[in-house]
């Protein structure tokens, strides 16, 4: 025997009475025997509530609102039951509405409005839906009545939230299912009082009236159709992979209804609970999806937690002082009198010090509890046994379920670790001993992305999401792009790592969309939907989307946007970078920046800062983690400079590409720095041999860089990129020259940066066929580091230092650590 009950968007239109009309009969063919519990039509309780306060106030518009609870029934009636049949129909509901009328006449005279008027009222809703529902079952041939619950659900008189007597109750719902042989259509929510008064059964009310019959009848399931394909992981609107659970333990949709997750609620499905029927929550509007089934014990699962959910707003009150500790009863009192107040308390927390007790209650309730307890509480305020009682605002309570946290080590670990990496505070903790529960308490601004990065963190067989914001398009950035698109599918099935480009920003466009920018049609997005750019704007929306696991990624050569590093950082978001800017200012903000880094458990990633993809940022940082001390560091550090002196001079000096045309290549070849200047002038690689030596442990500021200018000054002036070219061209004897001494002692230029003893030095050297620097070919770089440990024959890190592959290689490499780190 199953029991089906209907809710009130499944009874709500014509449409849906369809389909509830569909799934009954077919129930009918398969032979199953069933009873049926409908709710009111959606939103009549609601208007029957607003008519009843209009009829106390004398407000006689409440006709108007019936009128329309009535034209309702009477249009599914219309569509849905032959005409020949309809006037009967209509007759019976009028009956029911004129009863209903004559009640607000009353009301409306004497101007009150009791509970038990109020339940009477409320009533109407699923006695119209229900009456509505058999009539058309029945005009389809289906042996049907309609039950008035009343007749056999007892209660108290403790009206809008009666409590049932089974005894009585069992008892005549098994003598009337006994006696009767057509398919029974149930009011939901509704009983009455031993003298007759109607009464309602408070929230779930309908759910409830299913499962009192279930429990009574001893049903093999009761089925609750509702508008979702039963219960999910998460709240869809807040988790967007938020995905459905296919079996639950009552104890865990307990947790996760207490916990705002409004599918059911469990509660009043405790009459069901009690007698192990399992529940089957199931979606009118997709029928054959198979829901979320309840039952006392859940099967294998995959994942150690079955959900999360939250209570978006809620305020923790805090108890504290030093008189509290080691003195029995102070806690008694404390909920004694929150109980008597009717105050419910959502969470509580106290740790064993006793020194504090903090508690979380509805937010609405928050000055009233403060001014109960500062009285109540009085004498030990006075005597400075307790400080005063502070109210802490705009909080989120995240609620872990799961039978699998039971008696499973790590999972609290995992749980702050992944709100620590995204920056969330963490308030307070509860979880209670039965394991199946850890409740934290967060910032409400935070709720989204702490809801999240949470369950990405444990619902592991779905990729996690890495939500990226770019800035520079050009050379660098676009590689970037690309590279990412062609890996999205590997990156997505086989590193279980969803990359999002949330952020898109050159220096005219700008574009944030948190759902993600389409990889193959970033450009044109940019182009069309992009609004002018700012940074700070671009940072601030960064700043208000708060999405888990972000990562900034600088791909400019602008100085003015490593200010804002700091912040991101502070944001926990992780940032990755090949501008070398900001690594190569100041010691100081260097420093910083390493600093808030591991501060915030954030990433700072900058390997393309020297050698481009080459791991020789990584590999300095392997010697030194493992206690390696440098003695000297020697390298050819641009890519730029390698391959114009690797270019420059060969074939006939006549026809040869002059020294600006071959700087022209080296800019084609996207080697070079966006000035070129940069590179020729040795700028590039001094920053990058005192990030080595930063890096390395010695504090060195940029002006302990010596560097031996390649450059004529006039070139150096050159007001522009083109303008500098041309004053090349006026220069070209002077590099011809410089090659020729060079060649004339079988000799090659090297641009060679050196560190040793602190000091940093780079300048052009003439190498022969002896020097280890003498057969770099193209754009190479060469890194040769002598340390304690290598000492005798030291590291060489030697390969392409410049290019767009490469770098952006380097650069994707960088994030894609990010979020292996985040995982
Ligand atoms: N080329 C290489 O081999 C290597 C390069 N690098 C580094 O990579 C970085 C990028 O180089 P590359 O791609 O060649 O440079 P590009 O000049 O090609 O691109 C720079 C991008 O940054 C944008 N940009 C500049 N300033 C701002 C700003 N203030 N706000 C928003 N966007 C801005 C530009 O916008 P717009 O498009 O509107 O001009 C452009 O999209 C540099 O720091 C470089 O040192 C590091 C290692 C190797
Ligand atoms: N312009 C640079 C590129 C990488 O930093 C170079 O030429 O090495
Ligand atoms: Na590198």
């Amino acid at each position: 025997m199953f029991v089906l009950k209907f809710g009130g968007t499944s009874v709500g239109s014509i449409e849906s009475i369809k389909q509830v009309i569909q799934i009954i009969e077919t129930h009918r063919e398969q032979g199953d025997t069933i009873a049926v519990v409908l709710s009111a039509m959606s939103g009549v309780t609601n208007q029957l509530i607003e008519i009843g306060r209009m009829a106390t106030g004398g407000n006689q518009d409440y006709s108007e609102l019936v009128r329309r609870i009535e034209d309702r029934h009477f249009n599914v009636v219309k569509a849905l039951i032959p005409i020949k049949e309809q006037s009967k129909v209509f007759a019976s509901i009028r009956g029911v509405i004129n009863e209903l009328e004559d009640l607000l006449r009353g009301v409306s005279l004497i101007r009150e409005l009791t509970p038990r008027t109020m339940d009477l009222v409320m009533g109407f809703g699923e006695r119209l839906s229900t009456a509505v529902v058999t009539e058309c079952l029945r005009s389809r041939g289906l042996s049907v009545a309609f039950c008035d619950a009343r007749k056999i659900i007892k209660t108290d008189d403790q009206f809008s939230h009666a409590e049932v007597d089974y005894t009585l109750t069992n008892e005549l719902v098994q003598a009337h299912f006994a006696k009767e042989t057509a398919l029974q259509i149930v009011t939901g929510f509704i009983g009455s009082t031993e003298k007759g008064e109607t009464t309602t059964l408070g929230r779930g009310g309908s759910d409830y009236t299913a499962s009192i019959l279930g429990a009574a009848l001893n049903a093999d399931r009761i089925d609750i159709w509702t508008d979702v394909d039963g219960m999910m992981t998460a709240d869809p609107r807040k988790v967007p992979n938020a995905f459905n659970i296919p079996t639950i333990t009552y104890a865990e949709a307990m947790e996760l209804s207490h916990f705002g997750a409004k599918v059911i609620y469990p509660p009043s499905l405790q009459p069901a609970f009690a007698r192990n029927i399992p529940i089957r929550v199931l979606n009118t509007f997709n029928p054959t999806h198979d829901g979320t089934v309840v039952s006392r014990t859940a099967e294998r699962r995959q994942y150690t937690i079955t959900g999360i959910s939250s209570i978006d707003d809620i305020a923790l009150v805090n108890v504290q002082g030093s008189g509290m500790i080691g003195v029995a009863g102070v806690s008694a009192k404390l909920f004694g009198v929150l109980a008597r107040h009717r105050i419910s308390v959502i969470l509580i927390s106290q740790a064993s010090s006793e020194h504090s007790i903090c508690f979380a209650i509805d937010p609405r309730g928050a000055e009233n509890v403060k001014a109960i307890l500062d009285m109540e509480f009085a004498t030990e305020i006075a005597h400075g046994h307790i400080d005063n009682i502070s109210i802490e605002r705009d909080l989120s309570v995240i609620a872990t379920v799961g039978e699998g946290m039971r008696k499973s080590s790590g999972i609290a670990g995992k749980l702050f670790s992944v709100l620590g990496k995204n920056g969330v505070n963490i308030v307070a903790v509860a979880q209670g001993s039965s394991e199946i529960n850890i409740s934290v308490v967060i910032n409400k601004n935070n709720l989204s992305k702490a809801l999240n990065a949470i369950h990405n963190v444990f619902f592991q067989s779905e990729a996690r999401v890495l939500n990226l914001y770019l800035v520079g398009t050009g050379l660098i950035g676009k590689t970037l792009l690309k590279q990412i698109c062609s890996q999205y599918e590997f990156l997505r099935s086989e590193k279980l790592l969803k990359v999002c480009v949330v952020g898109l920003a050159n220096t005219k466009k700008m574009l944030l969309d948190p759902k993600g920018v389409a990889l193959d049609a970033w450009h044109e997005r940019l182009l069309t939907e992009g609004v002018t750019t700012s940074l700070p704007a671009f940072v601030e929306k960064m700043q208000d989307y708060n999405l888990p696991n972000s990562v900034f990624i600088d791909c400019t050569s602008d100085k003015d946007i490593v200010q804002f590093y700091e912040s991101l950082l502070d944001a926990n978001i992780s940032v990755v970078t090949p501008n070398k800017v900001a690594n190569s200012g100041p010691y100081s903000e260097y420093r910083r920046l390493q600093r808030t880094a591991l501060n915030r458990g954030v990433k700072f990633l900058y390997e393309t800062n020297v050698g481009a993809g080459l791991p020789i940022i990584n590999t300095l940082q392997g010697l030194i983690t493992a206690g390696d001390q440098f003695i000297k560091i020697e390298a050819i550090l641009s890519g730029t400079l390698s391959y114009i002196f690797n270019s420059f001079g060969s074939g006939d000096p006549a026809s040869r590409p002059t020294f600006a045309d071959v700087v022209r290549e080296a800019k084609e070849k996207g080697y070079t720095e966006p000035d070129p200047r940069d590179d020729l002038s040795g700028q590039d690689v001094a920053r990058k041999i005192l990030i080595l030596a930063r890096e390395a442990g010695f504090p060195l500021e940029p002006s302990d860089v010596t560097v031996k200018n390649l450059l004529p000054q006039s070139c150096l002036d050159a007001p522009s990129v083109p303008a500098f070219f041309d004053e090349l061209e006026r220069n070209n004897d002077y590099f011809e020259n410089l090659l020729q001494e060079a060649e004339a002692e079988g000799k090659k230029l090297r641009f060679v940066a050196s560190f040793e003893d602190n000091k940093a030095i780079i300048e052009l050297r003439s190498v022969g066929p002896e020097h280890p620097f003498y057969q770099l070919t193209g754009a190479d770089n060469i890194v040769s580091f002598t340390t304690e440990r290598y000492k005798d024959r030291p590291l060489v890190v030697k390969g392409p230092g410049a290019g767009a592959e490469v770098t952006a290689s380097g650069v994707f490499a960088d994030v894609v650590s990010i979020g292996s780190y985040l995982a």
